[in-house]
């Protein structure tokens, strides 16, 4: 029950644009790590944050509506909250773009609550070579799907990583949601 869902269409690839130009509207700035750190060794990425209140507002009820959908279906996790903004990754080849095994759930008072977190495949496969994000929630290592648009769900205390880009420039879009400990 905790291997990854994905939805083959959450975003058109008209509105897989529209997030890229969001994400360029916003401003990209360098990763980070849970908690705050910045190691390039382990992730390489350039990162805007989008305002689900106000321009990306139709992004966040689309993504509520998925959650909502496979939380009752795949997980029951108790969810409260999204306590945090939605996150546009850009994963260039040039920096060698890349995120290395981690998970979500860690330090810090928000990061603490993350339970359920979810992966938007923002540009087009042939756009980029590597760039595959890996979950390893049962010793199996299992790639998402990469169609555009697609939408990857994993309990946030799942491995994953997103391998280096190796041609061309990979866009992702990832939710937390948020909730009391696991118990
Ligand atoms: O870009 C991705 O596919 C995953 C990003 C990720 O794991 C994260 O931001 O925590
Ligand atoms: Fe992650």
């Amino acid at each position: 029950m905790f291997v990854p869902v994905t939805l083959p269409a959450l975003f058109t690839p008209a509105e897989c644009d529209a997030l890229t130009a969001l994400g360029e509207a916003a401003g990209y700035d360098q990763g980070g790590l849970v908690g705050g750190a910045l190691l390039e060794n382990i992730r390489s990425a350039r990162i805007a944050w989008l305002d689900d209140a106000g321009s990306a507002d139709w992004v966040m009820e689309r993504i509520v509506a998925a959650v909502a959908e496979v939380n009752r279906t795949h997980f029951d996790f108790v969810l409260t909250d999204f306590a945090e903004r939605m996150q546009l990754a850009w994963y260039g080849e040039a920096q060698g773009g890349h995120f290395d095994w981690h998970t979500d759930i860690g330090d810090g008072a928000l990061a603490r609550r993350r339970k359920l977190t979810l992966v938007v495949q923002v540009s087009a496969p042939e756009a980029y070579e590597g760039g595959a994000l890996e979950t390893n929630a049962d010793a199996n290592i299992r790639s998402a799907d990469t169609a555009r648009g697609s939408a990857t769900f994993f309990p946030a205390f799942v491995l994953h990583r997103v391998t280096p880009v190796t041609r061309g420039a990979r866009h992702s879009l990832t939710t937390w949601v948020h909730g009391p400990a696991f118990r």
